[in-house]
């Protein structure tokens, strides 16, 4: 198959050196301003950097993890305070321990903030974030900043005290804010602000925190505010609370949501905005307080238009790429038609029925006793039993409304209310989370698509997966999937392909069982039988029992060992597939929804 990477250790190490590379360049044209550019510039490049990191942490909480936080500038409050704080009191380290210091403190007060988003979303979370800048401001008001009424200005970091010395150091950390981010954004923590940001459902079901994510992206968001507020505490030297207002944190987040601040280059951007839109209001003569409405207007574009600046760019440049991709991928498919691989779809006639099942030897991989879920008058299921046997793939049919993905969310632990036993193994499931029960080795798949755009199939697949595997690992499932490569934009491919990568993604997580609800949906019937022939061998390549929704009988014969019919929630048969489809009642209940039997 064609989508093996190749040198996976050469681009490992690229890809360290490269955002490297780009912040030492970085650092290099920010000493070049810092001697060239004039006086009243170089203070105006100060506040840029300043608002750039700020946005940069908007960026997570926002544009990653989707989340509304209308604080920012009082995160920045807490870290410009905390080095007010450090200086008065002469905390030995000098500048950079008190600006991590405000950075960490910031921190915390984020995760204390975030607390409500476990449980707030949308509006009511925004409502929240500003009522804390509200509350914060008035109290700054009393409190004011350490030193600020006896005029005890900010140490600057020695050799870094003059304004042009200050530019070139706030460069510095704007390079070390931007590096962290971009590793962090590529790490566990970045997909896993993606996941939760397009389904919290399907970030719990592959063993992912949802509080967690939510947090962490609260808290590192929260830093880099601190962090931007003790350099502005360090640039005026005598910070204010005028400079924190909750109006200005509201401004701030509207141009991280209009420039697509989760893009470091965007952050970046935004951040020059931020100067320079009220600096040129003020050469025309034109109140600068205009410039709020400036971004309120592009923030109502945003809004509107569903996409921001930095991605409408990438996008152009994206459309580009996919072509060229979707052509290669085109020609994978001709030269794997002319040179059949090792695992070869099925000729439609030709593939037997799945023999029956060995009579299950020792412990079924999942046991379910008296499984019952009620909705009001509705029972969904109704005292449902079943095994799966281990390293067996077994069928979950039915006509719709039967209760199968009824099943499917009640045994992955996502309706609270169900009633009965779940064993996986040897263990009782109880009313252990669905993170939980992911990472004991309870995987399952989704109808809707829950795959986040936002990540690659490879940054996808290694965060489904929940462990160390290496890029052959990666390369191979998806070649067994006959899934894209792993560097492909999961934004830039077609549903079904993002339900196959999905597939995949928890067949490499190894699970125990793995629940598939209709996987094939979104494929055509070639790539249909395709699947069927794949999963079939994935018990005894990857050691895992399945649990197959699906409602092509074709596929069913040619993959499921066992069947179970459900009809009206209620078990109609189950047992070695032949036996479950030559039974009457099984017959009867289909006759009326498919003529395939
Ligand atoms: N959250 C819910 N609230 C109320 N009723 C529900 C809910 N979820 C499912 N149902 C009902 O439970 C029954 C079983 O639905 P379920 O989606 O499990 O069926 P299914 O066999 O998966 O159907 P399909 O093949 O169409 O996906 C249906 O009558 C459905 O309307």
């Amino acid at each position: 198959m064609p989508h093996a990477d190749s040198g996976p250790a050469r681009s490992r190490a690229l890809r360290l050196a490269w955002p490297l590379g780009v912040a030492v360049a970085g650092v290099v044209a920010g000493y070049l301003l810092s001697v060239g550019l004039s006086g009243y510039f170089v203070f105006l490049a100060v506040s840029a950097v300043t608002a750039a990191i700020a946005i940069l942490g908007l960026g997570i909480v926002t544009g990653s993890a989707g989340m509304i936080a209308l604080c920012q500038l009082t995160f920045a409050a807490v870290g410009a305070w905390v080095v007010s704080l450090f200086n008065v009191l002469e905390v030995p380290g000098g500048f950079v321990v008190w600006l991590i210091a405000g950075g960490l403190a910031a921190g915390v007060v984020g995760i204390l903030v975030g607390l409500p988003a476990l449980r707030l979303r949308g509006v009511n979370l925004a409502v929240v974030t500003l009522g804390f800048a509200a509350a914060f401001d008035v109290t700054l008001l009393q409190i004011q900043f350490p030193g600020s009424k006896d005029g005890i200005p900010v140490l600057r970091p020695e050799g870094f005290s003059t304004d042009r010395g200050y530019f070139f150091f706030s460069i510095i950390v704007l390079a070390v804010c931007g590096l962290v981010v971009f590793w962090l954004q590529r790490g566990r923590w970045g997909s896993s602000w993606k996941a939760v940001a397009f389904s919290e459902r399907g970030t719990a079901s592959v063993g992912q925190s949802v509080q967690q994510a939510k947090l962490t992206a609260f808290a590192v968001s929260a830093a880099l505010g601190g962090i931007s507020g003790g350099l502005l505490a360090g640039q005026v030297q005598l910070p204010f609370a005028s400079s924190f207002t909750p109006l200005q944190s509201l401004a701030l987040y509207v141009l991280a949501v209009m420039s697509g601040a989760y893009l470091i280059d965007m952050a970046i951007f935004g951040g020059i905005l931020w100067v320079l839109v009220p600096e040129l209001l003020k050469r025309w003569g034109v109140p600068q307080d205009w410039g709020f409405v400036i971004f309120g207007a592009l923030g109502v574009q945003a809004l509107t238009s569903g996409t921001n600046l930095g991605q409408g760019i990438r996008n152009l440049w994206w459309k580009r790429a996919d072509g060229r991709t979707a052509a290669a991928r085109e020609t994978a498919k001709a030269d794997a038609a002319a040179h059949p691989a090792a695992v070869e779809p099925p000729a439609e006639a030709s593939v037997p029925p799945v023999p029956a099942a060995p009579a299950a030897s020792g412990e079924p991989a999942l046991s379910v006793t008296g499984l019952t879920v009620q909705f009001g008058a509705l029972k969904a299921l109704d005292d449902v039993s079943l095994e799966v046997p281990a390293g067996s793939v077994m069928g979950l049919i039915g006509p719709n409304g039967a209760g199968k993905s009824t099943f499917v969310d009640a045994i992955s632990g996502f309706l609270p209310h169900a009633s009965g036993t779940v064993r996986l193994g040897g263990t009782a499931l109880g009313r252990m989370s669905p993170t939980k029960r992911a990472r004991l080795g309870l995987r399952r798949t989704f109808q809707q698509d829950r795959v986040p755009p936002a990540l690659t199939v490879d940054a996808y697949v290694r965060f489904v997966a929940r462990r160390r595997v290496t890029a052959d690992e990666v390369a191979e499932v998806l070649d067994f999937f006959g899934c894209p490569p792993a560097r492909t934009r999961l934004a830039g491919v077609d549903v079904g392909t993002r339900r196959l990568v999905e597939v995949a993604a928890n067949v490499l997580a190894k699970p125990r069982v793995l629940l598939l609800d209709e996987p094939a949906a979104g494929l055509s019937h070639e790539e249909h039988l395709e699947l069927g022939a794949r999963l079939r061998e994935v018990p005894a390549r990857y050691g895992m029992a399945i649990v197959l929704i699906e409602h092509d009988l074709d596929l069913v014969r040619t993959v499921c060992s066992t069947l179970t019919v459900l009809d009206f929630g209620r078990v109609l048969a189950s047992g070695p597939q032949d036996e479950v489809l030559a039974d009457p009642a099984v017959i009867k209940a289909y006759m009326g929804e498919t003529e395939m039997l």
